[in-house]
């Protein structure tokens, strides 16, 4: 490794009087590849989004190669050799790979694009990286794992000394993320300098160099990643505590099917055969993109399938139309996208709590709003949802607590004490994306609690190991075909990943 690249000095940010950042100081190296680890909200997105410009800290000052600097937008950060990849994979589906790559930065020839040099620029560079990717497929047709991969070219586009990437894996599964990490093993070859963040512990133990903990705006640690380090060691200094990572005990599924679905096609997937029973967490193990998304839409009413095939749905031998007729029979979904799908960012933490349940918080026609107020409360302190008060809009907080957030709304529902939830099934898409360790835990927590209450549990995730952790079977997607189904007491990592490819 060579010498200081980037050097954060003293800063402090607060929003509102609420104060986010305090006296953060750290170290980068050209061919480092530092992990930005901390709990939900505290404050890793803070402190890139000042180290890329696009926020000014309050006191404090960034260093690049022992230079003071002032920039004060981000095209002054790239300018100064400071590139991010969003967590949030920003490619256009329509374009290729290669017009992905110079989006933004297109060369022109006589006013109108020049595609040969264009084409040129985005081979050079995929030369440079010895990428495996088609750069002339439309990114629609390239898997999240590659699409990650051109967000990424596009980054190192601008020609950076200094590569953020944020949460890069938090979509991928476990072979996608070990390409990625090659791909990141020649950035640090070309003496980049890369900051990671990171809710896989695991991962940054076995690909950084070194490691920065947050813990409420505070830097709590900086040190070499080395084999003294331990995922335990983290977990400790992000949360104060240890999580366990026992599996939850199998919960009294008592083999009443509620739902049963027969030769439904919907986008690349065929559901051969698929059945859920009341108290049991179900899970569908597939590559990302498979088509869950979509199969766990047209549970919801959120989509029609292109072959309905038959079904069986408590009482009923159809899918609900609508979402609105979905949840009247007792179908609860957290979507994927449901950040922008599933929440009113404008409105504040309470609404959002809200907004779910308005009739359980009706009494003759009115909105109670102390009801509400004690359902948020009650929520907030379940799932540790951080946030300034009921009020702060949900926009204003952190990814993971927006997550939380979401999720936390479809609880308010059936809210939290332990009447029965026979003939409720809740569908979780990739619950636990972008959330701490800590929080998982509580997620892992209030899923069993659903089905111990009666309640079917339908849920996907990127990472197998979590999908073997909390469920009871698992489903695996794999020629296109949902149908083996296997206890998860019987599963490995390992023979998900096989039953998936
Ligand atoms: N624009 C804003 N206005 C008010 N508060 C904000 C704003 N942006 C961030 N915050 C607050 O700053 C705190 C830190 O948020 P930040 O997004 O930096 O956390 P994080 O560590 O990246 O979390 P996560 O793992 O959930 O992404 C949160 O409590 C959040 O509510």
């Amino acid at each position: 490794m060579s010498e200081e690249l980037l050097r954060v000095e003293a800063v402090s940010k607060a929003f509102g009087g609420v104060q986010v950042l305090r006296d953060v100081s750290l170290s980068l190296k050209g061919g480092e590849v530092l992990a930005l680890v901390g709990a939900n909200g505290a404050g890793k997105s803070t402190l890139i989004k000042v180290i890329c410009g696009a926020h000014a800290a309050d006191e404090g000052a960034i260093y690049i190669d022992g230079q003071k600097q002032s920039y004060r937008t981000v095209r002054d950060a790239v300018a100064a050799g400071v590139a991010v990849a969003h967590q949030h994979n920003m490619t256009i589906s329509r374009l290729t790979g290669a017009q992905n790559i110079e989006l933004g930065r297109e060369p022109t020839r006589l006013g109108l694009i020049d595609k040969r040099e264009l084409r040129r620029r985005a081979e050079a560079l995929w030369r440079a990286f010895d990428v495996n990717i088609d750069i002339d497929a439309e990114c629609g047709d390239l898997g999240p794992g590659e699409q990650k991969i051109v967000d990424i070219l596009k980054a190192l586009a601008t020609n950076p000394r200094i590569l953020i990437l944020d949460e890069p894996t938090a979509t991928l599964t476990l072979g996608e993320s070990k390409r990625l990490f090659a791909f990141i093993d020649q950035l640090r070859a070309k003496n980049i300098g890369v900051i990671f963040i990171s809710h896989h512990l695991q991962e940054v133990l076995d690909h950084c160099d070194s490691v920065v903990v947050l813990k409420d705006g505070r830097l709590v640690h900086q040190g070499l990643v080395d084999e003294t380090l331990t995922r335990e060691d983290i977990v400790q200094m992000m949360i104060g505590r240890s999580v366990a990572r026992e599996k939850r005990a199998s919960s009294a599924v008592d083999g009443e099917t509620v739902l049963a679905v027969q030769n439904l096609k919907v986008a690349n997937l065929h559901v051969g055969r698929f059945e859920a029973n009341r108290g049991e967490v179900v899970g569908i193990a597939g590559l990302i993109g498979s088509g869950q998304t979509e199969f766990l839409q047209c549970l919801a009413g959120a989509r029609r399938p292109a072959q309905t095939g038959s079904v069986m749905l408590f009482d009923k031998t159809a899918l609900p139309r609508t979402v609105g007729d979905a949840v009247v029979s007792g179908i609860y979904s957290v979507p994927a996208d449901r950040i922008n799908t599933a929440m009113f960012g404008a409105l504040t933490v309470e609404e959002n709590l809200s907004s779910a349940s308005l009739a359980g918080l009706s009494s003759k026609g009115f909105i109670s709003s102390r009801m509400a107020r004690t359902r948020a409360a009650e929520l907030i302190s379940a799932l540790a949802i951080k946030c300034a008060g009921q009020g702060q809009k949900v926009q204003e907080l952190s990814g993971g607590n927006q997550q939380k957030v979401s999720f936390a709304r479809w609880l308010s529902r059936p809210g939290l004490s332990e009447a029965s939830l026979k003939n409720q099934i809740f569908l979780l898409d990739n619950p636990t994306e972008g959330v701490d360790v800590g929080a998982k835990a509580e997620f892992y927590d209030l899923i069993g609690r659903l089905a111990k209450r009666g309640g079917t549990v339908i849920v996907t995730s990127a990472e197998f190991t979590e999908l073997i952790a909390i469920c009871d079977r698992i489903y695996c997607i794999s020629d296109g075909t949902l149908r083996d189904h296997f206890p998860a007491v019987e599963m490995t990592e390992e023979a998900l990943l096989l039953k998936t490819n």
